[in-house]
Parts: structure tokens; C-alpha cells; sequence
């Protein structure tokens, strides 16, 4: 990741599929789990988010960013698998919950970033 946006390209991953069951195994190591819900940030609000805590009692981290004013798309988040024996999680299973903070004022233009409308 270089100082310019043209500076910064992002590593390839590779899909895991689920199984028939619905489930899939994760060994330790490092994930990017994509949500189901697409989510419009409205010009008066900005939102973090924390991990369900029953992954942190699982030995699983989850790691967001920020979500601006104005963003729309589908997030992203990382998963890292700290538990040494792995994790089992079934496809739909909710990861996050998000907070949400209302700004003093709207902002006049929302996000334009690179992953504006990522994922519609
Ligand atoms: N876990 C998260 C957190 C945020 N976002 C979305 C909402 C943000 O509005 C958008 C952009 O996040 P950043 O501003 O942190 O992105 P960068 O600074 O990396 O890129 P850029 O400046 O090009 O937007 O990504 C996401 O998809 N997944």
C-alpha cells in the first residue's frame, strides 16, 4: 500500500465454498468474510462495529474499519482464527453488530472512495 490511491492494490484471495451441510472448517489463519447485507450509510450517521462476542469465546477476532456518510455496498471484515484446534461456522451465521453514531451535522457530500456501491 503505497501514499496514492494508484499505489495500492490488494492481495488476491481465494473463495471457500460450504459444504452440503452448510458448514465449512476454518484452520487457524486469516479470513475475509463477506456479509450478506448490503448497507446505505445515510449523510448523518457513521457506524463501527464489534464481533459477536461468542467468537472472541471462540478464540476468533474480527476486524472492521470505519463506515462513512454516504457509503453504500457490501462489507467486508476480516476473521482471524486464533483458536489452534480451528472453527466451524455455517454459512449465514452473524458475525458483527454494528453502532451506529449520529453526526452533529450531515455532510454535504458522502463517501467517494474506491469501494463506493463495492458488491452490489
Ligand atoms: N469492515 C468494513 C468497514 C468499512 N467498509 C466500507 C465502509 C467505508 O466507508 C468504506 C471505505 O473504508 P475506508 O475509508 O476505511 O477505506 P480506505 O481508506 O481503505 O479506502 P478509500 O480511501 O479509497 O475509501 O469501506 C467495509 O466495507 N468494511
Amino acid at each position: 500500500m503505497g501514499h496514492a490511491s494508484s499505489d495500492r492494490s490488494l492481495p488476491e484471495s481465494i473463495i471457500l465454498d460450504f459444504g452440503d451441510d452448510g458448514w465449512v472448517f476454518l484452520d487457524p489463519g486469516t479470513y475475509l468474510a463477506t456479509f450478506n447485507e448490503v448497507v446505505n450509510i445515510p449523510l448523518d450517521l457513521m457506524a463501527l462495529a464489534r464481533p459477536r462476542s461468542s467468537l472472541i469465546r471462540s478464540g476468533v477476532s474480527l476486524h472492521t474499519a470505519v463506515w462513512d456518510p454516504g457509503y453504500q455496498g457490501r462489507s467486508q471484515a476480516l476473521l482471524i482464527v486464533h483458536n489452534s484446534d480451528g472453527f466451524h461456522i455455517q454459512h449465514n451465521a452473524r458475525l458483527m453488530q454494528m453502532v451506529f453514531f449520529r453526526l452533529v451535522q450531515p455532510l454535504q457530500r458522502g463517501y467517494e472512495g474506491r469501494y463506493q456501491g463495492e458488491r452490489p
